[in-house]
């Protein structure tokens, strides 16, 4: 089989924007990124004077932005709605570069290849580790655990930084074995970590069956018996109260979700919210607020924020 590639030359500034326009909206296979500044980085490391960059093929001028489809997808379509999207983060004052689409077809294997290639050991903290199946790890520290993952089609490699991020305030917020709700759980990731990380119960939702599928496939890849996959929208159809509640969505879902929040949330219970815009923050804030919370940590890195939230105590 054959996939279709859409290529386009843009700025590294878009790049979280486009990456999560291609997986949640057009539903791309995978998404690649070549920077400039990588390049430029792997040289230094080596020694700039034995990098020619000359001797590079198609060394973008600041980021090529790649996304793998289907081969039956309408390779048109696709390009004029990249080319909307680019019209539309320009509006918001970023920059786009270039902004030149085409489009062009590779053999599935190749692009097994690229994905192996690019996915590797991510040596997180002092607590986790996330491991691809294909590759080996001894731990760093002897209770050091590991997330063994394939993420197939669904979101969640541990390389974004919405994912990251999440994973960095549950290590802050998880200091007691409890349960855990896992809301858009894609490759599972995050439930798998939270049951590392000591939970006692974790369940995890997604309203798609590849997010499902892969979810219980990496589960069993990591031998947990404590966590029940399910598919839901947000919290529509979820029983029961949690001690931590996690979101890894677009702000516009968690507006959604806010209403359902205090229900689900046992008593002295935690959220995490990630995949926020800065530029959204002040409005999940404010929904919280609305709704009897209140934030009491803030991450952010580049563009992303993440909020630790609790009820507000009168
Ligand atoms: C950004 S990914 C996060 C994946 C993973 N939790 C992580 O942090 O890497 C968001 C996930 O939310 C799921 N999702 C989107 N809308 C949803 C909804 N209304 N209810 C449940 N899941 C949803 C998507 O299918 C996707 O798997």
């Amino acid at each position: 089989m054959k996939l279709l590639l859409i290529k386009i030359e843009t700025s590294h500034e878009v790049e979280d924007a486009l990456t999560y326009f291609s997986q949640e909206e057009l539903k791309c296979l995978g998404v690649e990124a070549r920077k400039r500044s990588d390049f430029e980085q792997a040289g230094w490391q080596k020694d700039s004077t034995v990098v020619d960059f000359d001797d590079i093929k198609d060394l973008p001028e600041d980021m090529q932005f790649i996304a793998y489809f289907d081969q039956e997808r309408d390779s048109d379509e696709l390009k004029k709605a990249f080319a909307a999207k680019l019209d539309e983060l320009a509006g918001y004052g970023l920059q786009v570069g270039e902004k030149e689409i085409s489009s062009d077809y590779i053999q599935d294997e190749d692009w097994n290849k690229v994905w192996q290639k690019y996915y590797h050991v991510l040596n997180f903290s002092r607590h986790l580790a996330i491991v691809p199946e294909w590759e080996k790890y001894t731990p760093k520290f002897p209770d050091q655990k590991i997330i063994t993952l394939d993420p197939g089609l669904a979101f969640g490699t541990g390389g974004h930084t919405t994912t990251q991020l999440v994973m960095m305030a549950m290590e802050r917020a998880m200091v007691s074995p409890e349960s855990v709700l896992d809301v858009g759980t894609g490759s599972g990731i995050l439930a798998i970590a939270a049951a590392k990380l000591g939970a006692k119960k974790v369940l995890a939702t997604d309203i798609s069956d590849e997010s499902v599928t892969a979810a219980n496939e990496n589960i069993k890849l990591n031998h947990l018996d404590n966590i029940t996959v399910r598919k839901a929208n947000l919290l529509k159809d979820v029983d029961g109260k949690f001690d931590l509640i996690v979101a890894n969505i677009l702000a516009e879902i968690l507006l959604d979700l806010i209403p359902d929040l205090a229900a689900h949330l046992a008593e002295n219970g935690q959220v995490i919210f990630s995949g926020i815009d800065y530029l959204q923050a002040d409005k999940v804030r404010e929904s919280l607020n609305q709704h009897g919370f209140e934030v009491k940590m803030t991450m952010q890195e580049g563009r992303w924020v993440c909020l630790l939230i609790e009820p507000k105590k009168d």
